[in-house]
């Protein structure tokens, strides 16, 4: 019987109604008390109680650490997270604990799992089997589909069907035959060199362009200091320069030795700065690609590369490398 870690940190799936509003109070031990039978032997452990837009760089660490120490005993571990902030916690993992050996699966739930019709028993029995089963990774499990931790996004705000395994189809997917494995597993060389790296440097901005920003508000952000920036700009990665020009304040941000990162606000597909003059010119001044990266998975590995002490053109060029599965290129 696969011997099997639930590390629980919060969320809804562990909310009880207070006059303040849903807060985490449950127990790891009564989210397991809910499932009835399960063919694994589970141990339990209660790391954090907190909901997860309350989870920031100083808990990626804990967590992480939680999982580097303690997965010498384990098959595998889920992780009972909140969703708000899950797909962050997922990607920051994946660049913290590289080459980990077994495999790791975060969950949460939309409706509490005191609730009758809470979606949170199916999203852990489905964890629990992932954990189980998956080659080593740090994955994302909700509604009937196992992703890649790297490439989850939390797409809806109360529908269960809450995630979205994007720009890679997910992992795994419950059919009446099981979990049906669609794609080819992660196996990166690495695996099984388990490295703990928590070393981040939260001191980074997310922006998301539209008509009429302010370049210089950029400037602010650095003064403030911003060691990097991650920028939706549109489609492709777009970025105007007449009138206020994003292009040119790029070139300065990046002469001063602020990387700055172009992705997309669409969701889907990759950017691609070579195609258009408006792209193409931001390329030339050094603004480095996040190919099909999401937001989240981008953010996080700015903030750790910027955590290893990596100067704008290694960031760059570790921007060129797919590290843990979270962007194709
Ligand atoms: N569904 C949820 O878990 C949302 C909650 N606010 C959290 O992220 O902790």
């Amino acid at each position: 019987m696969k011997k099997l870690l639930l590390l629980s940190t919060g969320g809804t799936i562990a909310s009880v109604a207070s006059d303040s509003g849903l807060i985490p109070r449950e127990s790891g031990e009564g989210l397991i008390k809910m499932l009835g039978q399960l063919p694994y032997e589970i141990e339990v452990r209660d790391i954090l109680q907190l909901d997860s837009s309350n989870i920031q760089p100083e808990e990626w660490k804990f967590i992480a650490k939680q999982i580097y120490d303690l997965r010498k005993n384990y098959d595998g571990i889920v992780v009972s997270h909140g969703t708000d902030t899950m797909a962050y916690t997922a990607s920051m993992l994946s660049f913290m604990l590289q080459g980990i050996d077994l495999p790791v699966v975060l969950t949460g739930s939309q409706v509490p799992i005191n609730v009758v019709l809470s979606d949170a028993p199916d999203n852990l029995r489905l964890a629990f089997a992932a954990a189980a089963t998956c080659h080593p990774g740090i994955y994302l499990a909700f509604s009937e589909k196992v992703m890649l931790g790297c490439r989850s996004v939390k797409v809806r705000t109360t529908n269960f069907d809450a995630f979205e395994s994007v720009n890679v189809p997910p992992v795994a997917t419950v059919t009446s035959d099981g979990l049906v494995f669609e794609s080819q597993q992660l196996n990166f060389p690495h695996a099984n060199q388990c490295t703990l790296n928590t070393e981040i440097d939260p001191h980074v901005s997310l922006v998301k362009l539209f008509p009429g920003f302010d370049p210089k508000l950029l400037f602010a952000m650095v003064e403030m200091g911003c060691k990097g920036i991650v920028i939706e700009g549109y489609g492709l990665g777009g970025m105007n320069y007449i009138r206020r020009n994003m292009v040119g304040a790029i070139g300065e941000l990046i002469k001063n030795g602020i990387p700055v990162i172009a992705t997309s606000q669409c969701l889907y597909e990759r950017s691609d700065l070579t195609k258009y003059e408006v792209g193409r010119e931001a390329l030339l001044k050094g603004a480095i690609s996040a190919h099909d990266m999401t937001s989240e998975s981008t953010i996080t590995k700015l903030m750790w590369a910027l955590g290893q002490k990596m100067n704008v053109h290694q960031v760059a060029d570790f921007f060129k490398h797919n590290i843990v599965g979270e962007v194709s290129l």
